[in-house]
């Protein structure tokens, strides 16, 4: 099943940047392939197939070793994809998964043995429909036992909105790609310093600072340039609730697919020092994700 979505980069360069050892790729995705893993009937974008094999092999390239595989819009609640890629990667990856209300302590605990450790709520409306805050609080309150966390995906426009939802949430919260801002209004700007004062008054929340690709405006001829700044703020200001990820496949990019290597060698720009960089690529996702040892 090919669309006409892009491709992730064919060959990504040899990042300059050499990760700390044991460096998490703390955001990426599988899709499919279709033939083993069909796509959601509810999805809203079909994208290309993006296997596990090419994820390992690319967390190699960039000079990781471990990944945690998010389960994204294009497979739904079907997370079957995802745990096989985290059966093939043993201890080397995590999941975090898609659930309904419905589940069952026994589906959570199968998908806590596989390696999954978060499930993730997506606000995104040109990815999802609308689910009723009452099913993720349901959600929430059956993942508590297991000592999971929350992962939550949304655009920036609707963060005062959902600010009293992710209030309720006792576990931690990590927040996709920054909350998505809008990078031309300026660090400074009244959207970006909400996020800010969000972290700042919630200890539980942590933020990826990933995907400068789809929120700069500069693009990759300028390295991203302005989204750094951004993505630097967070990790000098909370240097121990950060994480990094590729993105790869890159779902949903249209206006160039990036090179993956050189997403890596944005890292030492927004985390300065070998310090923000072990904890951003090793410490942070390491307790966030490992923090249970070999539990399977
Ligand atoms: O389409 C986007 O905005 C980006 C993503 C899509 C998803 O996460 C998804 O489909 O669940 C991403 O950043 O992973």
């Amino acid at each position: 099943m090919s669309t006409d979505l892009l491709n992730y980069h064919p060959a990504p360069r040899t990042p300059a940047f050499v990760a700390p050892v044991g460096a998490v790729d703390a955001h990426c995705h599988v899709f499919g392939p279709a033939a083993e893993f069909p796509f959601a009937g509810e999805r809203k974008y079909t994208p290309n197939d993006a296997g596990k094999a090419a994820l390992f092999a690319l967390r190699d390239h960039l000079g990781f070793s471990r990944n945690v595989i998010v389960q994204a819009s294009c497979h739904g609640k079907d997370n079957a994809a995802m745990v096989d890629a985290l059966a093939s990667a043993g201890e080397l990856a995590r999941g975090v998964a898609v659930v309904d209300k419905s589940i069952s302590v026994t589906e959570l605990q199968s998908m806590d043995r596989a390696g999954v450790r978060a499930v993730r709520f997506n606000f995104v409306k040109r990815l999802v429909d609308t689910t009723p805050w009452a099913d993720f609080l349901a959600i929430a309150a059956k993942i508590e036992p297991l000592g999971w966390h929350i992962v939550v995906y949304f655009e920036a426009p609707d963060l005062a909105e959902l600010t009293p939802l992710l209030q309720q949430f006792n576990c931690p919260v990590v927040i996709d790609h920054m909350g998505r801002p809008d990078i031309a209004a300026g660090v400074d700007a009244d959207g970006f310093q909400a996020f800010i004062a969000l972290l700042q008054d919630h200890p539980n929340m942590w933020t990826k600072v990933s995907c400068p690709e789809r929120l700069s405006d500069l693009g990759p001829a300028a390295d991203y340039a302005d989204v750094v700044p951004f993505a630097r703020t967070l990790v000098e200001r909370f240097p121990d609730r950060v994480l990094w990820g590729t993105d790869w496949p890159h779902p949903n990019m249209t206006s160039h697919m990036p090179d993956d290597g050189q997403l890596v060698d944005v890292i030492p720009q927004i985390a300065p020092t070998a310090d923000l960089q072990q904890q951003l690529l090793v410490d942070n996702p390491m307790r966030l994700y490992w923090s249970d040892g070999a539990s399977r």
